[in-house]
């Protein structure tokens, strides 16, 4: 079976498309798989790593106001859309899957022009423009919040699947989570907070976390892992020269499933995937949703957890070194993390990936 995957810019985007990928690879199907991305997102680095041919179209955020940029935008995806269609008929795959980002658009119009089935999968609980304007032109859309499938009207079909990242990370090899412990220097008797602010990390946020950095040295019992985002590191790094033993500063994480299992606080941003690991796995954390995003739909995804007791919300208007440390002493009280695990749990989605899996071979084969 010839799958493209299509989705990316940022991980949350690209790690989803993996997960199903993963999947399928384990099902007794014969994969032939492909990805499209573009050459400015995540996907160039992470993909590359992957025994998957990976070819790159234009594409670009599609603006709602008529400007000068919009036309630009227009046209880069206009020639992102004939590149695709040149991709498919050279590949002639048997279904498409898009997990959104600027470049799902081109590929999944492609597909459609081209007869081909495709699905696409929406992780937020506000969807993005380009999955709403890929509705009309895809054969299914999974999504991930039960109420966004108002915004999906267009649609043939619209499936509850969750984030099949809350699946992957629940399948993970034990002796990879073994090996996490020995690479991240983590010590029997430590508590391990990890902070990323999203797959590509966050300067804003990052400023403030360095501030608070040296007052981890008066709890040698934690272990802090800081992941500052590639572009962010060699900034972070050198500002903090003097780290006390127990924190380390990291530009990016690949195997984030095998180094979950021992995060008993997570401090991050609120996108969909990184919701879905932190419920399947019941971490407890605090959330700071990027105000930088369409119709602050981070906030909209965290809500579901805070409200529920599930995770701590800390908006970054609020965020200063003193708000951020209070809320860590907070969280870090023993009886503090065990009610958050729990609720953060009732969340979770573990048959994601196999929900996601059936709709695309549903599609597939109604064609
Ligand atoms: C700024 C922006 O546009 N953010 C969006 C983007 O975020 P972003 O890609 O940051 O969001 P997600 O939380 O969905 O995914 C991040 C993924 O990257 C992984 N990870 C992170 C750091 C690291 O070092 N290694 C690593 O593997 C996390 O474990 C997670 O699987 O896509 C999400 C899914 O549509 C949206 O919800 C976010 O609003």
């Amino acid at each position: 079976m010839k799958v493209v995957f299509t989705g990316g810019g940022t991980g949350g985007h690209i790690y989803p498309a993996l997960s199903l990928w993963r999947y399928m690879q384990d099902q007794a199907i014969s994969l032939e798989p492909y990805y499209i991305g573009t050459t400015q997102g995540l996907e160039q680095s992470i993909v590359s790593k992957l025994d998957m041919p990976f070819e790159t179209v234009e594409a670009a955020g599609l603006k709602r106001q008529v400007s000068l940029a919009a036309v630009s935008t227009l046209l880069k995806t206009a020639r992102g859309y004939f590149q695709a269609k040149r991709l498919l008929k050279r590949w002639r795959p048997d279904v498409v899957v898009g997990t959104g980002g600027f470049v799902t658009l081109p590929v999944i119009f492609a597909a459609h022009s081209l007869r081909i089935p495709s699905v696409v999968w929406e992780g937020n609980a506000r969807p993005g423009l380009t999955n709403q304007l890929c509705a009309g032109r895809t054969d299914a859309v999974a999504i991930s919040f039960a109420d966004s499938a108002r915004f999906f009207a267009k649609a043939k079909r619209v499936e509850l699947t969750g984030n099949p990242r809350a699946s992957e990370v629940l399948q993970v090899d034990a002796g990879a989570v073994r090996g996490a412990r020995d690479e991240y220097r983590i010590l029997r008797d430590q508590k391990v907070i990890l902070i990323f602010l999203g797959s590509r990390g966050s300067e804003s946020v990052n400023r403030v976390v360095t501030e608070v950095l040296p007052k981890f040295a008066e709890h040698p019992e934690w272990r802090v892992l800081f992941v500052t985002g590639d572009r962010h590191y060699e900034h972070v790094k050198q500002s903090v020269p003097d780290l006390s033993h127990n924190v380390s500063i990291i530009p990016f994480i690949y195997d984030m499933p095998s180094l979950l299992p021992h995060v008993d606080l997570l401090i991050s941003r609120a996108g969909s995937s990184t919701l879905a690991e932190i419920s399947a796995l019941g971490i407890a954390s605090i959330l700071i949703p990027s105000p930088y995003v369409t119709a602050n739909h981070q906030e909209e995804n965290a809500k579901r957890l805070v409200d529920k007791g599930a995770a701590a919300l800390l908006r970054e208007a609020d965020l200063s070194a003193d708000s951020l440390w209070a809320a860590i002493e907070r969280q870090m009280q023993q009886d503090a993390l065990r009610a958050m695990k729990g609720a953060a749990k009732s969340f979770g989605t573990p048959d994601a990936v196999e929900r996601f899996y059936q709709l695309v071979m549903d599609v597939t084969r109604a064609r």
